[in-house]
């Protein structure tokens, strides 16, 4: 099986580091410019396309339509598409290229690097085996769901930037631990097993206690949790962070509509 992406950049080089190992799939990219990276490069798209059973357009959303209008002449029988491109709809793909390719839409997260991804997944053509066998590629870099396009746009701000948003959280506990002006990586090293330990601590226990649980046993009545979450609480933090999902799942909203 061969994999062609058009746009070399995060997505895609996620994609190949977490697909690299598995044996029957081999890579191939094109962009503008050659990149650092020892798979095969095209400097044409024909090129590419006739290289592909699998074509991934890892390319910004403003760039999208640029590609689609090189692919639209192009002979596509037999390849499938798949687009991680945010805020368009897989109808937005078939007014170039029309309803018989096969085209997966799906929304991942950088994690796919790490088999760790959170994937959604969702095709014109469900009945399709090849389109199915992407799905089982996709179970293999980490959970992935078949979700119907409207979730997308709320499923982007989640688990499409959410990794984005849990950093930024982090990067506020860096910031306000700067003062111990620990050398090199040392903080971090020490917020990377922050961030482990809750996640196992969250991981050991989900199946039998909630979230709220879990916070209740590490706050003491009267104590410094209990102090830090009365200060959330009061001032709404959590509905404040609710404006952060909204506003990318908005702004996904908007892109589908250009
Ligand atoms: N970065 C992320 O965490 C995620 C990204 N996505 C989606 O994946 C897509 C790609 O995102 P990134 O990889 O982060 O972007 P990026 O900017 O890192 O990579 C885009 C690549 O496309 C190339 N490119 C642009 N125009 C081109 C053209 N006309 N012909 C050939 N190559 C061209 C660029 O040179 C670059 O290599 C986006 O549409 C985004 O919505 C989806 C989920 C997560
Ligand atoms: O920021 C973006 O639009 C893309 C989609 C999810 C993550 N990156």
């Amino acid at each position: 099986m061969n994999y062609g992406f058009i746009g070399f950049g995060n997505l895609a080089k996620a994609v190949y580091q977490g697909l690299k190992k598995v044996n029957n799939i081999q890579f191939a990219y094109f962009t503008r410019s050659k990149k650092e990276v020892s798979i095969p490069f095209f400097d044409c798209i024909e090129e590419l396309v006739s290289f592909a059973d699998v074509i991934w357009i890892t390319v910004k959303p403003q760039d999208i339509k640029g590609i689609l209008e090189k692919l639209q002449p192009l002979n596509l029988e037999g390849k499938l598409i798949v687009s991680p491109v945010a805020g368009k709809s897989i109808a937005f793909i078939e007014n170039y290229l029309g309803k018989e390719v096969p085209i997966v839409r799906i929304m991942p997260n950088l994690a796919m690097a790490y088999q760790k991804s959170v994937t959604a997944f969702a095709t014109n053509q469900p009945l399709n085996p090849a389109t199915d066998a992407i799905f089982e590629t996709l179970t293999r870099l980490g959970k992935a769901v078949k979700l119907n396009e409207k979730g997308f746009d709320l499923f982007t701000s989640v688990f499409g930037s959410g990794p984005a948003f849990i950093l930024a959280f982090i990067q506020i506990f860096k910031d306000k631990m700067k003062e111990f002006e620990l050398p090199g990586n040392v903080l971090d090293e020490l917020l990377l097993e922050l961030t482990q330990g809750t996640t196992l601590y969250f991981a050991e226990n989900q199946s039998s206690y909630s979230i709220e649980e879990l916070i209740r046993n590490i706050t003491s009545k009267g104590g410094t949790t209990q102090a830090g979450l009365d200060h959330f609480h009061r001032h709404k933090i959590g509905k404040h962070f609710e404006g952060v999902l909204d506003a990318a799942k908005n702004r996904s909203e908007e892109m589908s509509k250009n």
